[in-house]
């Protein structure tokens, strides 16, 4: 899937890449400069890499310890201490491959080392960009969000040091489904650990741009990671305080819904998919009569005015609701109308991809693919969502369509300010009745639909195994670090 690129948030000069009928991400320059909130990071390659080395999710890990062991051994840690394996896969910015430390302890750790030539970059005018994702993973420390290990330059190669996921990604993973579609249960996990994974990149100040299933990896657990951070916008978050009687219709509806909720609504706490998603909660039956039919694009959702709460119980908004970019960033089935338009955009733009993601899942195609790139973005302005014919097998496998489909409807609001989500961020989404029954805050304990196989075992180093240096001469040639002794095609 192409996705689109335009380097003004971030100061860089232009330009513009597109392939029409692909999948890539791509920027273009059609889009002013930002307005307001987009922070540029500082210090290019160059700046301490002190945050990444402080993530207390993983702190355990024995890929941490290992790393921790090569730095304190040596002071520092580098391109001389890892054997790259293979290639992963390879995208606009450089490749990535699969690697382990040299050290023969450490040999059960694996990690994925994304490359990218400095130089070719620069010539590209896109060496921002990369700077730009490593600002963003060094921030990181979330279980659905990569790891960085280390970040180091070898000659005029950068290297990102991540958590490898051996599970690929849910493009991939999704054609080997019967009908190449997801069921419902397996959507409603893989979209809700996303809105897991957007809420906190939201929280830090980043919106993410580019979700689509490609950029969803499946680490070894079986559960997410988001991958790919290189269209991302970082602005500031500014807290802010909504009164329930300033919101927008639908917000307020969702908002008073989540107030009037009982206590004893709260599923019990039981970290298996299977009854984490259940959901047999009887006071959402009112909820549900009162819900509007699914299929209307915009969803302005007129229900819920008369139980609009009192303005008692204000809520807290600390995500990016009000960032404003003007780029044409992203991938063209998943570009949102106020992308498109070049209105202006901030995080509500995650919320209409995570629309088209959940659509893609479940339904096998994204809802608005023209025969043309052009016919696409025209279809994503002006077309009203419909939803493919679906066979239920029972009543209750449709009403979790209809449900699945009310959400949908809610996310894919052409307009962002009646967006599910666009007013007061992903508490509104989380609340939607699709996801009754999740316990957010045990969902990485949850049972994944599938575990990958483990990784096929890395094959012994060879014995004269010398640790990589370069000599004077060698550092003055084009760079290549090919070992006579190990028979691979680097970067
Ligand atoms: N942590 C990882 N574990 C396993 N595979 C990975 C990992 N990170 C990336 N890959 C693989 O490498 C490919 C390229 O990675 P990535 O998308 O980050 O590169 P990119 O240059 O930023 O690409 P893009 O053109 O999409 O911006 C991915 O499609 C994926 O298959």
């Amino acid at each position: 899937m192409a996705t689109i690129r335009e380097e003004s948030d971030y100061d860089s000069s232009r330009s513009s890449l597109t392939a029409p009928g692909s999948r890539r991400s791509w920027i273009s320059d059609i889009g002013s400069s930002s307005s307001v909130s987009v922070r540029s990071f500082g210090g290019g390659w160059d700046a301490p890499a002190a945050s990444c080395r402080h993530k207390p999710h993983k702190a355990n890990q024995a890929e941490w310890e290992a790393i921790r062991r090569v730095r304190a051994a040596t002071g520092h840690i580098g391109l001389e201490h890892f054997r790259l394996v293979r290639r992963l896969g390879s995208g606009d910015l450089g490749n990535v491959y699969l690697c382990q430390l040299r050290e023969p302890w450490s040999t059960g750790c694996l990690y994925a080392m994304k490359v990218v030539d400095k130089d070719a970059l620069a010539f590209r005018k896109k060496l921002r960009r990369a700077e730009v994702e490593r600002e963003i993973l060094r921030t990181l420390d979330h279980p659905f969000l990569p790891t960085l290990y280390a970040d180091f330059e070898a000659s005029h190669y950068a290297c990102l040091v991540m958590e490898f996921c051996p599970g690929g990604d849910l493009h991939v993973a999704r054609q080997r489904q019967p009908g190449r579609r997801f069921s419902i249960s397996s959507a409603r996990f893989y979209v809700a650990e996303t809105v897991l994974a957007l809420e906190y990149l939201h929280m830090m100040g980043v919106v993410y741009r580019d979700l689509k299933p490609e950029n969803v990896l499946v680490r070894g657990d079986g559960h997410i990671m988001l991958s790919d951070f290189d269209l991302s916008l970082k602005c500031d978050v500014v807290p802010r305080l909504l009164r329930h009687n300033s919101l927008p219709h639908n917000a307020s509806a969702a908002a008073g819904r989540a107030d009037t909720a009982k206590p004893s609504c709260v599923p019990p706490i039981q970290p298996v998919l299977s009854c984490l998603f259940k959901g047999v909660h009887k006071c959402h039956a009112k909820e549900e009569a009162a819900r509007k039919k699914p299929g209307d694009g915009e969803a302005d959702s007129a229900d819920g005015a008369s139980s609009e709460p009192a303005d008692t119980n204000p809520e807290l908004v600390v995500e990016p609701v009000s960032a404003r970019s003007k780029s044409f960033v992203g991938t063209h089935e998943y570009l949102a109308p106020e992308v498109i338009s070049g209105q202006g955009h901030g995080s509500a733009v995650d919320w209409w991809t995570l629309g088209v993601f959940m659509y893609e899942m479940i339904y096998g195609r994204t809802p608005f693919k023209g025969e043309s790139n052009e016919k696409t973005l025209a279809n994503i302005i002006k077309q009203p969502l419909a939803f493919p014919r679906v066979e239920a097998a029972s009543g209750r496998e449709w009403d979790e369509h209809l449900r699945a489909q009310d959400l949908m409807s809610q996310l894919l609001a052409k307009n962002p300010k009646k967006r599910l989500g666009g007013s007061t961020g992903s508490a509104e989404v989380k609340r939607h009745d699709f996801f009754r029954g999740v316990n957010w805050a045990l969902v990485r304990s949850v049972r994944p639909p599938e575990v990958p196989k483990p990784p096929p075992a890395v094959p012994p180093l060879p014995a004269q195994k010398k640790v990589l240096m370069m000599s004077r001469k060698e550092r003055r040639e084009p760079y290549n670090p090919v070992r006579s002794d190990e028979r691979f095609e680097y970067f």
